[in-house]
């Protein structure tokens, strides 16, 4: 277990806490960082924490600058931490110096350190067995991050959107036994689901919550374009099929898998390859729904219609460690 009185950060008191990103704010922007970090007014009380939080910071800050330039991009744009105040820990993903690692011991990113922040959606491209999967992988905790530090929202209910923090779709999203409803709100129950959904929208409407779910879900069909699904059914959200799998098309289980994205509305979507099987004008179709819902996405993809809705690349060059992130637009 962390012992938390070795981590000057976690000392640090809530105060100093909302302080210190200005700080980093502001020491960013000056030359002589040092100075100005210790500019700042400060009382008595915190001076000992801050000044020991912040002298690593600073170490952090100067190792950040540096995997900025090796990556030629504009640190004070893309991969500084904390570069808002306001910045919540529930709003980055933040990978600091992480070795992404396969069970068999290869390197395929040496201290790969980026911040995804809510807003600011990331593509990852790469030559194929690059790594950008075992990306994924890291990031959802299917592979121990055994060197490095990674952050990310929890996947619990956010409080302030009552959705989850992440949601990942993967490139073949699984279909599950049970109805056309289950295909879109799994892996909630549909009581889950009704509950969920009350909370999006602040209602008392629990009376009729099932008629409201199935507007719902009719309306984000529509949005991925497999409304006719609906009606091939005979309009019947009830309809139950167990081999989902061979009564659809790869392409028509992505746009499920996207559907289950628009209902989850999460803050961070984290989109493998998971509309590859769709043309590119409902892939674009899909991305600007994500994008208009606010949805900041993270993708694995090859295809360059997607690299207009993202505002970060990283490019993991070789799959021996080399990585680059490029800044696509501001
Ligand atoms: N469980 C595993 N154990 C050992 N090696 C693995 C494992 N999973 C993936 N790899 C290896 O890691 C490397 C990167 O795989 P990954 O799937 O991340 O590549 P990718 O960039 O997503 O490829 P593609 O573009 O083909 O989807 C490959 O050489 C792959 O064989």
């Amino acid at each position: 277990m962390e012992d938390e009185s070795l981590n000057p950060l976690r000392r640090m008191s809530s105060r100093t806490r909302k302080v210190a990103p200005k700080m980093v704010a502001a020491l960013t922007s000056s030359d002589n960082r040092t100075q100005v970090w210790l500019s700042l007014p400060l009382s008595r009380h915190t001076f000992d924490f801050e000044l020991s939080g912040g002298v690593n910071r600073i170490f952090e800050l100067e190792e950040l600058l540096d995997a900025a330039a090796q990556s030629g991009v504009s640190a004070s744009d893309a991969i500084l931490p904390s570069k808002s105040s306001n910045r919540r820990s529930e709003d980055v993903i933040s990978f600091y110096k992480v070795d992404v690692i396969t069970p068999a011991q290869k390197l395929l990113a040496r201290k790969l350190t980026c911040d995804i922040v809510s807003g600011k959606s990331l593509l990852v491209t790469g030559p194929n067995g690059s790594g950008k999967s075992s990306v994924f992988r890291a990031l959802r905790g299917l592979w121990p991050i055994v060197s490095g530090r990674l952050t990310k929202p929890s996947q619990s209910i956010n409080e302030a959107r009552s959705g989850c923090g992440i949601f990942y779709v993967p490139q073949r999203p699984y279909t599950c036994l049970g109805t056309l409803r289950d295909q879109i709100i799994y892996p909630l129950s549909r009581e889950e689901a009704e509950i969920r959904l009350s909370q999006f929208h602040g209602s008392d409407q629990r009376s009729d919550d099932s008629t409201h779910l199935d507007m719902h879900l009719k309306t984000i069909l529509e949005n991925v374009r497999l409304n006719y699904l609906l009606e091939r059914e005979g309009g019947s959200w009830d309809a139950n099929n167990n081999n989902w799998e061979d009564v659809l098309s790869l392409g028509e289980q992505q746009r499920l898998g996207m559907a289950r994205l628009f209902f989850q509305k999460p803050l961070f979507g984290i989109l493998d390859e998971c509309t590859n099987a769709t043309s590119v004008d409902v892939e674009e179709h899909l991305y600007r729904l994500a994008a208009d819902m606010g949805i900041t996405v993270v993708t694995s993809s090859q295809r360059p219609a997607l690299i207009p809705f993202h505002t970060l690349e990283l490019r993991l060059i070789d799959g021996e460690g080399n990585w680059k992130l490029r800044l696509i637009k501001q």
